[in-house]
């Protein structure tokens, strides 16, 4: 089976969390697209979704659902969202596709994170991805700095800008024994808008699909 059609797998399991009814929040990735298109399928039976970037808003748009400014959102039962590495505790890294700040947002407000994974991004300890963080570009190299006294290296990722208006340092070798403490380290540095840590708010529920069926881990 390919890693793709492992993905597929894991994203159309999620549709058995969506709540008819009700806005779903919805991610960004190869994955999260498989979700979208499966979400597709229910249209008629959900009100609409949120997007966590332009890129997935555009897929729901293609698939004719209705899409809601977050702003407008007081109440999202479900979230649902790949990532790139998840842990025993479902803390994870995010951001390859370079979405974690409006991730970070629409998952703070959901009641439920459903994560949807193949199993290569089950890991024993976080790190080996390197961690995206969002910077403001006049902060960039203060950000670098602070991040390679943390024992990190950060490589610009080049040619990227994310949908609002930043950059993103890629952070190689971080020896992440801790988090959620890394996290909220992250989050005292001037100029970092958002890592793609995921831990103060990890997932609820991991679906991940392996070459023998889908397995549902929830949060312990
Ligand atoms: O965090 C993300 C985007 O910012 C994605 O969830 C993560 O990169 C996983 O992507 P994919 O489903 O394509 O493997």
């Amino acid at each position: 089976m390919t890693q793709d059609e492992l993905k597929q797998q894991a994203a159309l399991r999620a549709l058995d969390h969506v709540i008819e009814g009700s806005i779903v929040g919805v991610g960004t990735g190869s994955t999260a697209n498989f979700f979208i298109d499966g979400l597709a399928g229910m249209k008629d039976r959900i009100i609409g979704a949120v997007a966590s970037s332009e890129a997935s808003a555009r897929r729901l748009a293609g698939h004719g659902i209705r899409l809601f400014d977050m702003n407008e959102v007081d109440d999202l039962p479900v979230y649902v969202d790949g990532a790139d590495e998840i842990d025993a505790s479902l803390a994870m890294i995010k951001g390859g596709g370079g979405a974690q700040t409006r991730e970070k947002i629409v998952a703070a407000v959901a009641r439920k994170f459903v994560c949807i994974c193949d199993a290569s991004k089950k890991v024993e300890r976080l790190g080996r991805f390197p961690l995206p963080i969002e910077v403001i570009p006049m902060a960039r190299a203060q950000v670098a700095r602070q991040l390679t006294l943390l024992g990190g290296r950060p490589v610009l990722r080049e040619g990227f800008v994310t949908d609002n208006g930043n950059q993103i340092l890629d952070i190689h070798g971080l020896d992440i024994a801790d988090p959620a403490g890394l996290e909220i380290q992250l989050d005292g540095i001037v100029g970092i808008v958002t890592s793609g840590l995921f831990a103060k708010r990890g997932a609820d529920v991991l679906l991940l699909a392996t070459p023998t069926g889908v397995q549902s881990i929830e949060r312990s």
